[in-house]
């Protein structure tokens, strides 16, 4: 089976600071992977270099094979890697159906007509409902941004991503900042991911990790440094070493 994302021994320098270290992971269809490491490890930077809004010095990054490392984000996004959008880059004055719509129309190449349209465009409206509908948001198809709770907008993030159709979905601490009575929402949205989707999900949340992932990945100083199961990772020495003791309370790892 093709691999949905492989990244191939990738490096980054920022001035003479080694941020990322001949780093190599893959990701199958239907993968459930955490990401994990102290602050500072490199999570953030590994992911841009994976959407290529950062270049690596040097190795490769593929997407169903292809070799898209000379390709820049939006190229990547239109090959089915997609980030999820940051709740700060919801449009305040736009409604979670005109998002999940305008994501759609981004997915078919059919930005250039009047946004508008839309309204006009029964499998476009078929497909925002069903998105919305599934994330829990149908209520609020039609309510700004501006007076959504924060939880509900961290599903409007995931409906947006998931209008993009992604093949490989990289997720960064989709709970944080949601209030305890939203989280299980949100948990239940991250179990109904399509099957096939590949997820890599940044998360310092270690019950979340639990729950959430069947491999685990662990990035210190800019190298991983464990690649596997759930259960192995907490008695792993070096993962043990790089907390610097700090799992004596595990939930607060990463
Ligand atoms: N543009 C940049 N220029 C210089 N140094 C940078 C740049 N971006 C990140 N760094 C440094 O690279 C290292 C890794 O940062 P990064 O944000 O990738 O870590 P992280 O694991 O995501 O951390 P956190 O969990 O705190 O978000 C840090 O030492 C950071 O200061």
């Amino acid at each position: 089976m093709t691999n949905a994302l492989e990244v191939d021994n990738i490096s980054k320098h920022f001035g003479g600071l080694k941020v990322t270290g001949n780093v190599s992971l893959s990701l199958a269809p239907g993968d459930r992977v955490a990401l994990i490491g102290p602050n500072g490890a490199g999570k953030t930077t590994f992911v841009n270099l994976v959407t290529g809004n950062l270049s690596v010095d040097a190795g490769t990054v593929r997407l169903g094979g292809e070799d898209v490392t000379s390709k820049g984000p939006m190229e990547r996004v239109r090959r089915g890697l997609v980030r999820s959008f940051q709740v700060t880059r919801l449009f305040q004055d736009m409604t979670p159906e005109e998002h999940v719509a305008l994501a759609i129309l981004q997915r078919e190449g059919r930005t250039n007509r009047l946004f508008g349209d839309f309204r006009r465009m029964p499998q476009v409206l078929a497909e925002v409902d069903h998105l919305l509908d599934e994330l829990g948001l149908e209520q609020l198809a039609t309510t700004k941004v501006s007076q959504i709770a924060y939880g509900q907008q961290r599903l409007l993030e995931l409906a947006v991503a998931l209008a993009l159709k992604p093949k490989v979905l990289l997720l960064d601490e989709p709970a944080a900042g949601v209030p305890q009575s939203d989280t299980g929402r949100i948990e239940q949205a991250l179990a109904e991911l399509p099957a096939d989707l590949a997820v890599l999900m940044i998360e310092h949340d270690m019950d979340l990790v639990f729950r959430f992932a069947r491999r685990v990945i662990v990035l210190a100083a800019g190298e991983i440094i464990f690649d596997g199961l759930p259960s192995e990772v907490i008695e792993n020495a070096r993962v043990r070493e790089a907390y610097l003791g700090s799992y004596a309370n595990a939930s607060s790892v990463a």
